[in-house]
């Protein structure tokens, strides 16, 4: 599902934030990229999502190459990806149910779509209930669901979270990671970028390691040590 071939990012400013990258994540995989601040997990996660672009090397999103997309390809790759933030990204002035709705409405989708598929997003997160609630109103956990429930009502083929639970306690990091699990269960690939070394060690998952900006290991099952 996702390629990269040799892609190295070099800032304006000199630091090269990623360096001779080469990654394969197929079609159902459960990853997490972790690695000390500043390795390089969030550039690498804003490469995939085109946000930003390789100074050298390839990125290949379902066998196209997200470097030669027009405008409109571009948006259909952000269809299918739902990104998750370490700081929820809600929109403060909007309800539970508007800012879930809010990720339809910019892809065209109509009134009846809408109504049809939020209520589905906030059941998966167990949110059914808050639909008026404002963000402010929330928990940080519930914040988080809120986000994972606007990522996935795009129905995304993959999930790209950066620190999801970089900001929660670890009992709702824990939430998170079962929901994320499921979500993952149900089909959807999840990419975790993070440097939670305790949940990433009981998830028993496929770990790429960067350090550097380099990809230092890339194990099935893996582990990460604590202070690496
Ligand atoms: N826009 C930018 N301009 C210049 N340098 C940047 C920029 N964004 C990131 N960097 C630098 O690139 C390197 C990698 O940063 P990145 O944010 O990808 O790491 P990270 O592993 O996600 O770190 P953290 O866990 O702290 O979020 C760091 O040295 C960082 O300072």
């Amino acid at each position: 599902m996702i390629h990269l071939f040799n892609v190295s990012k070099v800032y304006p400013n000199g630091t090269v934030a990623v360096f001779d990258i080469n990654l394969r994540i197929n079609k159902g995989e459960f990853v997490f990229l972790v690695g000390p601040s500043g390795a390089g997990k969030s550039t690498l996660t804003r490469l995939i999502f085109r946000e930003q672009l390789p100074t050298s090397g390839q990125i290949y999103f379902r066998e196209r190459n997200v470097l030669r997309l027009r405008q409109r390809e571009l948006l259909a790759l952000r269809r299918q990806i739902g990104m998750v933030f370490q700081d929820f990204r809600l929109l403060p002035r909007k309800t539970v149910f508007e800012n879930v709705a809010f990720a339809l409405e910019v892809l065209g989708r109509s009134r009846r779509v809408i109504r049809e598929q939020v209520p589905l997003a906030l059941a998966q997160v167990g949110l059914t209930g808050k639909e008026d609630a404002f963000p402010a109103e929330l928990s940080g956990g519930e914040q988080q669901r809120v986000g994972v429930a606007r990522a996935i009502v795009k129905k995304p083929l993959l999930i790209l979270a950066d620190e999801p639970t970089g900001n929660l306690d670890p009992d709702t990091s824990w939430e998170l990671m079962e929901l994320f699990e499921r979500v993952n269960r149900d089909g959807t690939t999840v990419v975790i970028a993070t440097h939670a070394w305790d949940i990433v060690n009981r998830m028993r998952k496929r770990v790429v390691a960067l350090e550097n900006g380099r990809l230092v290991r890339d194990e099935e099952q893996g582990s990460y040590s604590h202070g690496a």
